[in-house]
């Protein structure tokens, strides 16, 4: 059975309209589905949490997230028992990361033929971060630092909207992104590998700590991560100067930053961060508050994905 769990508000209501075609396509085919349109942040967790428990081993749900990259954030921390679900993305945001590192397609209607044909059904690592109490999964990366304040002063801002509508969603972070460089200041940073290699900088910039290639809207941090490998990538800059930051950042759009001095990339299975300063932190580009600890670990199983046929 097939669960639809759509956010209509995605890139800023372009979610809704992109629904209403491929609700009109299922129903023209006569699929048997469900479907549920979020009301409000954190409600996608909600949803998929209740949706898991339609599937059993032996027959899963088809659990179908719609939106952006924040969308499949939530609906994975929803899905707890991953024997249960068969997971799957349409995508109709604006980041669109997830896509470009799983090379999926862009084309929602392109993406529902090859989720209704479920030909090529694969293992997909979920990592997950835990903040205090609480446990979220995630499908990209998360990030403390730089890029995670830059995530979050985006999302606080009413131009993302504007700018959206305008079909330029990727100007207002760039404009962001150079106003917090002239502002920020480098501070220490400690990470700790698979409990075992602590590694500690003194002018940290960000760190980033990734299961796929791609965030922040194409910047390719991490080139040779993989959803597959049980590893989490991880990189750290820290030590250069704000100009040559500047210069250095749209190498990564090719992954041709990974040689210089002061970006470090790392794996491993497990890592802790602990910042000297309480700083951003973004979980798939969403806010996941100031902190100065971060843990994340990869869950066990593996989750099942519907990918295209290559
Ligand atoms: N009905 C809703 N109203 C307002 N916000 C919602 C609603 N449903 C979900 N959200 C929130 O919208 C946020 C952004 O969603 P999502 O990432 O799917 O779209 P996007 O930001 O347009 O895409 P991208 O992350 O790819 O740029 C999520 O954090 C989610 O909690």
């Amino acid at each position: 059975m097939y669960y639809f769990i759509v956010n209509p508000n995605s890139h800023s209501g372009r979610g809704r309209i992109i629904w209403d075609q491929l609700h009109q396509q299922l129903l023209l085919r006569g699929i048997s589905f469900q479907y549920c349109l979020t009301r409000y942040s954190g409600h996608a967790t909600k949803i998929a949490s209740e949706a898991s428990l339609l599937g059993i081993d032996s027959e899963p749900v088809y659990m179908i997230a719609i939106g952006g990259d924040g969308t499949i954030q939530e609906v994975l921390t929803g899905i707890t028992d991953f024997d249960r679900v068969v997971f799957g993305y349409i995508p109709t945001g604006s980041g669109n990361d997830f896509c470009r590192s799983m090379e999926l397609p862009f084309d929602p209607m392109e993406s529902l033929e090859y989720i209704l044909k479920a030909e090529r059904i694969a293992p997909m690592d979920v990592p997950y971060l835990i903040c205090g109490e609480k446990k979220s999964h995630f499908g990209i990366s998360t990030g403390i630092g730089y890029d995670a304040g830059v995530c979050q002063e985006v999302l606080a801002t009413p131009l993302k909207k504007v700018f959206n509508r305008l079909g330029l969603g990727k100007l207002i972070y760039l404009f962001i992104a150079l106003k917090q460089l002239i502002f920020i200041s480098p501070g220490k940073m400690t990470v700790t590998l698979d409990g075992e290699n602590t590694f500690s900088y003194d002018h940290v910039y960000f760190t980033a700590v990734m299961n796929q290639r791609y965030e922040g809207g194409g910047f390719k941090f991490c080139p040779d991560a993989r959803p597959d490998d049980g590893q989490l990538d991880m990189i750290l800059v820290e030590g250069v100067g704000k100009l040559k930051l500047l210069f250095c950042l749209p190498t990564a759009f090719f992954g041709k930053h990974t040689g210089i001095k002061g970006i470090h990339i790392m794996t491993c299975r497990d890592i802790h961060i602990h910042s000297e300063n309480a700083l951003p932190v973004h979980i798939d580009g969403e806010s996941g508050g100031i902190r100065q600890d971060l843990t994340v670990s990869i869950e066990k199983k593996p989750l099942k994905i519907i990918l295209p046929v290559v």
